[in-house]
């Protein structure tokens, strides 16, 4: 730029140098114009007033040469740069005016955007935004920042662990996910990623992490059979190595951790209902044991550090749980039914269908560890509703409440499958004020509705058999 400018100088310059130059014989004619008073007088006196008259004529001749040549060279010059000038100046006037127009409007309109951005932004400050996967609006509460706790959710991205999320935002607290979404899925928070109280953290909990939080719900780990045996190692490594990274969080932040522990600790139970001081009946290397002894195992580390490190711990062992977000290839008995009935597939009973389950809907689950986790209680807690099925009732109730053409298909029993479980609940009651309000009908009505959404977008969906898998998309 500053070359550019000096080259244009230099060549106003060199301009100036040629006009000299052409100027420049006449002046040196005048100079040298003949003026003789020597001689014959009259000759003299012709001659003078002939050269007078010469000299007449030259100044005549040079006084039109230097108008002409001040015409020429300077007035027009001058005129038509004037005109021009006048012209350009005029033209760049009016384009600054135009542009002082539209900039002006451009103002006008930019604070009209921005007034609009920050309307937008103080509104989705306060609500989740409706995505496919969460279409309901969500009103997150303000706390001032004494009462607004800094809560980290692992496996948050997950079916449970994203419904509790939703529950905490909605109380106004700043909310960590952190998921290394093997199951867990981006799109189950994403109605959160605009909100300032939410941040979303992919990361292993086998991996330590430093935050500062207040409270720590772990549920990270897969918990669909054929995804927990896809991988058993990484499985075990999750509930252990998982669990002593939040308990060591926990001891240096000094905060508050839950851990969902599951029914699966009781393996094949000898005793039924179960209760929390039944102790279990689970083969130590059986293809389930990955998750029953690693959250078996994750129980006693929550209890030892409780005990060594006085860390204030919270333990739920949570029991068959169903409703939106489950994972289409989820692989459990929920899903499957219901994604096969829905398609008129047959619904696949592994067995002869005898074994039982009780099902809790989700959000009494939310409710349930909410409330242990604020409550004084820190033993173990079971988390279910008692509503007991067989499987092949379950099959049945399924395809009544789709109003399913499908056939029941009886396949190969599942290796340790447990044949009866059934949570006994007076201790969440007694201690938690906690019971399901949601019937297993209701329930079902809200999920077939959800898995229906799901099918229409997904066209037709295989849901995934009895065998170890990887989740799939
Ligand atoms: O849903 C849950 O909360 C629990 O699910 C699983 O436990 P599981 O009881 O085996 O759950 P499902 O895979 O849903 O199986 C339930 C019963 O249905 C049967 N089933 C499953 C799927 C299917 O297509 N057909 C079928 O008959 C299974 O063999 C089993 O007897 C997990 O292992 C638990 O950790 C978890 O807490």
């Amino acid at each position: 730029m500053v070359g550019t400018q000096n080259l244009k100088h230099r060549g106003v310059k060199d301009g100036i140098g040629k006009h000299q130059q052409s100027i420049l014989p006449v002046s040196s004619s005048l100079a040298s114009s003949p003026v003789s008073v020597s001689g014959e007088e009259s000759k003299n006196r012709r001659g003078f007033h002939s050269s007078l008259f010469n000299c007449w004529i030259s100044k005549q001749y040079l006084l039109i040469l230097m108008v002409g040549m001040l015409l020429g060279y300077v007035m027009l010059p001058l005129m038509l740069v004037e005109t021009n000038s006048f012209t350009f100046f005029g033209q760049i006037q009016q384009k600054e005016n135009l542009f002082a127009g539209s900039s002006t409007r451009g103002l006008v309109d930019k604070n009209n955007i921005q007034m609009r951005l920050m309307e937008d932004q103080h509104i989705l400050s306060r609500q989740s935004l409706p995505t496919d996967r969460s279409p309901l609006v969500m009103e997150t509460a303000v706390l001032s920042d004494h009462r607004r706790k800094k809560i980290l959710v692992t496996g948050g991205a997950g079916f449970v662990g994203s419904h509790l999320v939703d529950k905490l935002m909605m109380e106004g607290h700043e909310v960590t996910v952190l998921d290394n979404l093997f199951t867990g899925q981006k799109k189950n928070v994403a109605h959160w990623f605009h909100h300032p109280n939410f941040n979303l953290v992919i990361h292993d909990v086998t991996e330590p992490i430093h935050l500062e939080i207040d409270e720590i719900y772990h549920l990270a780990c897969p918990a669909s059979p054929p995804h927990y045996q896809f991988n058993p190692v990484k499985t075990i490594k999750t509930s252990t190595m998982g669990t002593l990274n939040m308990l060591g969080l926990a001891r240096r932040v000094r905060a508050k951790v839950l851990l969902t522990s599951t029914s699966e600790i009781y393996g094949d139970p000898q005793v039924h209902p179960q209760s929390e001081d039944y102790w279990g009946n689970v083969n130590i290397i059986g293809p389930r044991s990955c998750y029953d002894e690693g959250k078996r195992v994750a129980e006693t580390m929550m209890y030892s550090y409780k005990n060594q490190n006085k860390v204030e711990v919270r333990v739920a062992r949570i029991f068959n749980t169903f409703g939106p977000r489950m994972h289409p290839n989820d692989g459990r008995v929920v899903s499957n039914f219901i994604i096969q009935a829905l398609q008129n597939k047959p619904l696949t009973v592994y067995g002869k269908g005898e074994q039982t389950r009780s099902f809790q809907y989700v959000s009494d689950l939310v409710d349930g560890l909410h409330a242990l986790m604020n409550g004084d209680y820190d033993g173990p807690v079971n988390l279910g509703n008692p509503d007991e099925f067989t499987m092949k009732d379950f099959a049945e109730y399924v395809k009544k409440l789709t109003k399913s053409d499908s056939e029941i298909r009886f396949l190969e029993k599942t290796e340790d499958d447990p044949s009866k479980r059934k949570p006994d609940i007076s201790l969440a009651k007694e201690v938690l004020g906690w019971a399901p309000k949601v019937s297993v009908e209701m329930g079902l009505t809200k999920t077939i509705s959800y898995f229906q959404s799901v099918l229409d977008e997904a066209g037709e969906i295989i849901p995934t058999g009895p065998g170890a898998s990887k989740p799939q998309n």
